[in-house]
């Protein structure tokens, strides 16, 4: 998934985050996101999907794309310049101009007590966006390209709002620095489910009107499919399986990403992964695995899974990292058959 980084927008390499867990006396060393690499082109806008179980690395990815968390290794390079290492004074006025977060939970994003368009204000103001006597017009431009006007939402509280109207406020507010990407965190997970759709929709509009790419991270496999042009799908600080969306949810390589594609009822986007039986709860366990860490789980366990942390192999148009894909582990003509789906990882399932 990785191009060269002139010609990327963002492009994030090997980007590894160790949490230090001090236990007692003695301190663990907790590899949550463990060498992650992707990008995003700069002349071709994309929705791009972080997907995964709970626990599986997702937000701390988030949070170090957006400065909020330092990482442990690794560069995040944007426009070509690794943000890692660019000063206070340059995140504030270039970088966070250009990068905004949409955050889960739009409630609290605004304080109860506070206009949600004083936020607004605040931010046009901010970073100078327009001369005082526009800045009417420019809110008023971003709400509309959310649906909104600054008509409907002037002096209004957020809990005068719904919980879908206030997603879309922080979107025009994240719209207002005209930035190149939008790292939103689960953004739709406390909406109801006729309002997904719509905030998904406005990201689609979003990247084919405005340019604007989208790292769109969700449990939500349904709006993912939907409005996704690529998804890299996360197994306990490992991006397991990336590619495009249309190849890699039609028809999953990885066993971990077929599991996670079955548990979800096609009738009930609701249902999140994490809810299901075939779904391990020993995160920490298995973050600290030697070998492939969904090995205990997965039904095509060979000897060196349990020892060996496979490559990621690249396989009909995505990367998967298993050791069916590799010829030396497993013989050409049998990751051929794996790839034609002719031979069935889970017979219940395929
Ligand atoms: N500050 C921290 N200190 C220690 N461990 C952390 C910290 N932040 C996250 N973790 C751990 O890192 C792992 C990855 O967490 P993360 O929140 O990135 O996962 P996620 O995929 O976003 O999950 P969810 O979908 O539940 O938000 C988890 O085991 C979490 O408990």
């Amino acid at each position: 998934m990785s191009q060269n980084a002139t010609e990327n927008l963002l492009q994030v390499k090997d980007l590894t985050k160790i949490f230090n867990i001090r236990q007692g006396l003695s301190t663990k060393h907790f590899t949550a996101v463990d060498r992650a690499n992707f990008s995003i082109h700069a002349d071709r806008p994309e929705i791009l999907t972080i997907a995964g179980e709970s626990g599986s690395g997702k937000t701390t990815i988030a949070r170090m794309i957006l400065g909020l968390e330092d990482p442990s290794a690794g560069a995040i390079y944007y426009k070509g310049r690794d943000v890692t290492k660019i000063n206070k004074k340059e995140r504030r006025s270039w970088f966070m101009r250009e990068v905004q977060p949409i955050f889960q939970d739009p409630f609290a994003t605004f304080s109860p007590l506070k206009r949600v368009d004083s936020y607004l204000y605040e931010t046009a103001r901010n970073y100078r966006m327009v001369k005082r006597d526009r800045v009417d017009a420019y809110i008023d431009e971003a709400l509309h390209s959310v649906g909104l006007s600054l008509q409907e939402v002037k002096g209004r509280y957020p809990n005068e709002l719904s919980g879908g109207q206030v997603q879309r406020i922080s979107i025009a507010r994240a719209l207002l620095t005209k930035p190149s990407l939008l790292v939103a965190d689960e953004p739709v997970s406390m909406l109801d489910a006729s309002l997904r759709m719509s905030i998904v929709n406005l990201f689609m509009r979003l990247k084919e009107e405005r340019g604007v790419s989208v790292i769109y991270i969700t449990h939500d496999l349904a709006t993912a499919y939907y409005a996704a042009d690529r998804i890299a799908v996360m197994l306990r600080g490992w991006i397991v399986e990336a590619g495009p969306v249309e190849d890699v949810l039609a028809r999953p390589l990885h066993p971990y990403t077929k599991i996670l594609k079955e548990s979800v009822p096609q009738a009930d986007p609701d249902r999140k992964w994490e809810e299901t039986a075939t779904l391990a709860t020993l995160e920490t366990e298995e973050y600290l695995r030697a070998g492939c860490k969904f090995a205990s789980r997965c039904p095509a366990t060979m000897d060196v899974c349990k020892t060996t942390v496979p490559d990621n192999y690249a396989v009909a148009g995505r990367t998967v990292k298993c050791f069916l894909y590799d010829e030396k582990t497993v013989g050409a003509e049998s990751v051929a058959r794996h790839v034609q789906g002719e031979i069935p990882l889970m017979p219940a399932m395929t």
